[in-house]
């Protein structure tokens, strides 16, 4: 429960009126913690249409005031939180932020800062502070522990306070950032990983093939992989469109990625044997330090001399985590198809796009990592951190060429998907996006099952080491 004694120094009151602009999966999950944790003046809305049916299902909801739109959250909120399609933020603050009550304070959950900034200085009237935020996790995710981060960019100290004791019962673990810095950041850390995942759907959405059916995806990491693809795109389209496109540091890098799974392939292509060696192993020891063979347990060195445990559990564990149809009591038959090595176009591809970029992404896990991201670097050292493994991938991918076809899909889908943010069309984006989410769709439910207790079990044993 909040203790209003830890009201940090401000011209508010010990309850402070909070309003929530934008009730959906972000929204909702906000209003939940901070109703739960005490907090007893919260005003909501969503657009004015939908206003019988919040009031309806809030009716209950301690502390929970539904109004019927964001002039009437404005008018009497001192802090106020807008949750809304990055999209549309300039439409939605340019309509409501006139109506900001004197000295409240804004901010909001957008993906990507750059318009929201814009936005904020445009439209807010001069007498108001602006302290931003962004949950680095999905609405499903428990907040406790994970990133949240904090923009002090118009305010004074104690309005920054003030918003980390409104949202303490979140228990997240605040980050601070500026706006630029903010999306810098979510450009290599989000966007790029996402390019990666929803490349994945669309090559095997393209190919027609259920990857938890088909021997180079099943088991271990392959799990891991097809758990995060299928929740991203259980996800809303917008989310990703947003931080994808209106984010002006990540279109480069998500065309870096193209890039490289192309330039792989064709070497992969030629039999290129030992330029695709030289350039993968280079990848590798910029972005995992050269001395990886040393540390006998596998733990990842890091630059301060000190190393770090493997971020995944192990195999058997994730073979835990799949959605290949459990085997009937009666059968002799092994539980799902034999694993064989995959030439993890995807895999060798991430690694040679951060190098080429420069970017380190164990400095972000750190700071402000998204368990996708997290994840996504855990499969990526499970693979480059072991010789034989990394070695096992450069042999299929040279001369198994079963793999093929998938990796010339691949590469066709991060061609399209970096064109796709390129061109900037959230139309062109959503359709793309929907159309490879219909192909899995019949799977949502599971996968946020599955995924989801595979999430936790990664982050509770990553949290233990
Ligand atoms: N989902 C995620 O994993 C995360 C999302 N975010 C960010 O949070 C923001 C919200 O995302 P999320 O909650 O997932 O998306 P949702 O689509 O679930 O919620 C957005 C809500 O805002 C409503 N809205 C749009 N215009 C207005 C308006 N004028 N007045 C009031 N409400 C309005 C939308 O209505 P309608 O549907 O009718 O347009 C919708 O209900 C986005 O900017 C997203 O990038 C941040 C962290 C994680
Ligand atoms: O972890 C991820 O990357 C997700 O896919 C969930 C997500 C989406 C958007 C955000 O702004 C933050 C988290």
């Amino acid at each position: 429960m909040v203790d209003p004694n830890a009201i940090p120094e401000s011209p508010v009151d010990e309850q402070p009126t909070i309003g929530l602009i934008g009730m959906g999966a972000m929204g909702r999950m906000y209003a939940k913690y901070l109703s739960d944790g005490g907090w007893k003046k919260i005003h909501v809305c969503d657009i004015p249409s939908k206003y019988e049916q919040l009031k309806e299902e809030y009716r209950d909801t301690p502390g929970i005031t539904v109004v019927q739109d964001g002039h009437r959250v404005s008018r009497a909120a001192d802090f106020i939180m807008y949750s809304v399609e990055a999209e549309y933020i300039d439409r939605v603050v340019a309509e409501y932020g006139p109506s900001t009550k004197v000295g409240a304070i804004v901010s909001g959950q957008t993906s990507v800062k750059a318009p929201e900034k814009e936005a904020f200085e445009k439209h807010l009237p001069e007498d108001v502070h602006i302290v931003s935020c962004h949950s680095l996790h999905g609405p499903t995710v428990s907040p406790h522990g994970q990133p949240l981060v904090l923009i002090q960019h118009r305010a004074p100290d104690w309005a920054l306070a003030l918003v980390e004791h409104i949202f303490a019962p979140l228990r997240s673990r605040y980050v601070y950032l500026s706006y630029t810095d903010h999306d810098l950041v979510t450009a290599n850390t989000q966007a790029v990983t996402h390019a990666a995942f929803l490349s994945m759907g669309t090559a095997w959405a393209s190919a027609k093939s259920y990857p938890w059916e088909s021997a180079p995806y099943v088991g271990g990491i392959e799990n891991v992989k097809v758990n995060i693809m299928l929740r991203i795109y259980s996800n809303m389209w917008h989310v990703y469109a947003g931080l994808a496109i209106l984010n002006p540091s990540a279109g480069e890098m998500i065309g870096q990625y193209a890039r490289s799974a192309t330039e792989l392939f064709k070497l992969m292509l030629g039999a290129d044997e030992g330029a695709l060696r030289e350039r993968v192993y280079r990848a590798r020891d910029q972005v995992f330090g050269g001395d990886y063979e040393e540390t006998k347990t596998g733990d990842t060195p890091m630059a301060n001399g000190k190393t770090r445990a493997p971020i995944l559990l192990s195999e058997d564990i994730l073979d835990r985590f799949s959605l290949a149809a459990p085997p009937s009591p009666t059968s002799t038959r092994p539980r799902s198809p034999k694993a064989k090595a995959n030439s993890h176009l995807s895999l060798l591809a991430m690694v040679d796009c951060w190098a080429q970029l420069r970017i380190q992404p164990y400095t972000h896990l750190e700071l402000a990592a998204t368990p996708v991201f997290r994840m996504w670097i855990g499969v990526a050292e499970y693979l480059f951190r072991s010789p034989p493994r990394l070695s096992a991938a450069l042999n299929a991918a040279l001369y198994d060429v079963t793999h093929r076809s998938d990796d010339l899909e691949f590469v066709v889908a991060a061609r399209g998907w970096a064109q796709c943010v390129r061109f900037g069309s959230f139309e062109l984006y959503r359709e793309r996006f929907e159309e490879t989410a219909g192909f899995f769709a019949g799977r949502f439910e599971d996968a946020t099952r599955v995924g989801g207790a595979m999430i936790k079990a990664i982050m509770e044993s990553s949290s233990e080491s």
